[in-house]
């Protein structure tokens, strides 16, 4: 890039526009004319400028002076580099006459069109990143007319049951895994309230008057997470009753399978102790499904369903387990034996802290 520099009394220039005006001559080739015998001399501009000869070039580059008042060394690069004025088309422009400079023209304004685009550009770079960042993106509803249901308000005063007077296990692992048999293991043993998540749904579902129905089933069937709000009512709900017949230790099954659940369920039901989790591959988990699924009567035990709710169990409900194995509360168990050895193995890890 180069920048013409015309004849122009210093003084007639803001401190402002020539501070920018020296800052961009301080990066580019500039122009300078000299009175005689040269039409032109242009002076390259050699990065990084030396100090003291910047310091010599800077003050005087808007205005005409006698070569006599430069310095040798200014002298001999510009000397140099002058070249006439035909090898120059860009300069050519600018002389009329031999050796005469072109009459000033105001150079105040020549810096700020590239100030002006260049923050410009900046912005407008900025703006494009922000919006390719990749966001958190609201889960898109299954079924507008359930989902624009209002949700029960859940408290946000703190739990309503202590941790040492209300035992709470989550029971987590995926589709078909075998939590609910476990957990029947355990209730026969152990005197647990089992309550699961699942069931406790489909009930509402089919409960006459209530207003989630539609909601409930569509979630269930395309294996997505029913919100919040109406799983830990129906939770919190059914605790409560367990808990006025003098029942206070519960396994909560295929619950929280949401990293929102798990959070607000331990703010305002009650901290769980641990989670038992069971672990599987695929394959075993849907021969299970497929076998269950020949009298369940279940929506969601087909290989339709199946896909959709292994993908929502590996992408919104592992982080939970995660999460509370970071927590050291987790224990893990190998689902794919048989019902007896796992449930041999669950008593072997956890016996002594389910009485
Ligand atoms: N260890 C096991 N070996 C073989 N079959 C099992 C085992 N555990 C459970 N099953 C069978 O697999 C099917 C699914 O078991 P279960 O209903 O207990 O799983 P689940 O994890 O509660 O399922 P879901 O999350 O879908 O409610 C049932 O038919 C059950 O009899
Ligand atoms: O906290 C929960 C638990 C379950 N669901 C929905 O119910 C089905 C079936 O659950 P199972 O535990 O396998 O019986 C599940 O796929 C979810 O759609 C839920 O939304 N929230």
């Amino acid at each position: 890039m180069r920048c013409l520099l015309k004849p122009l009394p210093t003084a007639s220039l803001s401190a402002r526009s020539l501070q920018v005006v020296s800052r961009s001559i301080s990066k580019r080739t500039f122009v300078r004319y000299l009175p005689a015998p040269q039409s032109i001399v242009s002076i390259p501009q050699v990065k990084p400028l030396r100090r003291p000869l910047q310091s010599q070039l800077l003050p005087t580059y808007n205005c005409l002076r006698p070569a006599s008042s430069l310095s040798p060394t200014v002298l001999s690069v510009a000397r140099r580099s002058t070249v006439s004025s035909n090898s120059r088309p860009y300069t050519t422009g600018h002389i009329s006459g031999p050796g005469a400079p072109r009459p000033p023209r105001d150079n105040k304004l020549k810096a700020w069109p590239f100030v002006l685009i260049f923050f410009t550009g900046a912005i407008a770079f900025a703006a494009v990143l922000e919006n390719r960042k990749d966001k958190p993106r609201p889960m898109p509803p299954t079924d507008t007319s359930s989902s624009s249901k209002e949700l029960p308000k859940l408290r946000d005063d703190g739990p309503i049951f202590s941790p040492e007077a209300v035992k709470v296990i989550f029971v987590l692992g995926g589709p078909g895994v075998g939590k609910g048999t476990q957990c029947a293991n355990l209730v026969k043993d152990y005197h647990f309230v089992h309550l699961s998540a699942g069931d406790l749904l489909r009930e509402e579902q089919s409960r006459s008057g209530t207003e989630y129905g539609e909601l409930i089933k569509t979630y269930i069937k395309e294996g997505k997470i029913v919100p919040m709000e109406v799983t830990i009512v129906l939770l919190e709900n059914a605790m409560k009753r367990s808990i006025a017949a003098g029942k206070h230790k519960f396994l909560i099954d295929g619950f929280p399978r949401q990293m929102d659940q798990a959070l607000k369920f331990e703010d305002v039901v009650v901290p769980s102790q641990f989670t038992l989790f069971f672990d599987c591959d695929e394959e075993t988990m849907t021969k299970r499904i497929t076998e269950r699924g020949k009298t369940s009567g279940r929506s969601d035990d087909n290989p339709e369903s199946m896909l959709k709710r292994f993908r929502t169990f590996k992408e919104t409900s592992m982080p939970v387990v995660n999460y509370f194995d970071g927590l050291k509360k987790v224990v893990k168990i190998d689902g794919a034996k048989s019902v007896d050895a796992v449930y041999a193995d669950v008593k072997a890890h956890v016996a002594d802290r389910l009485k």
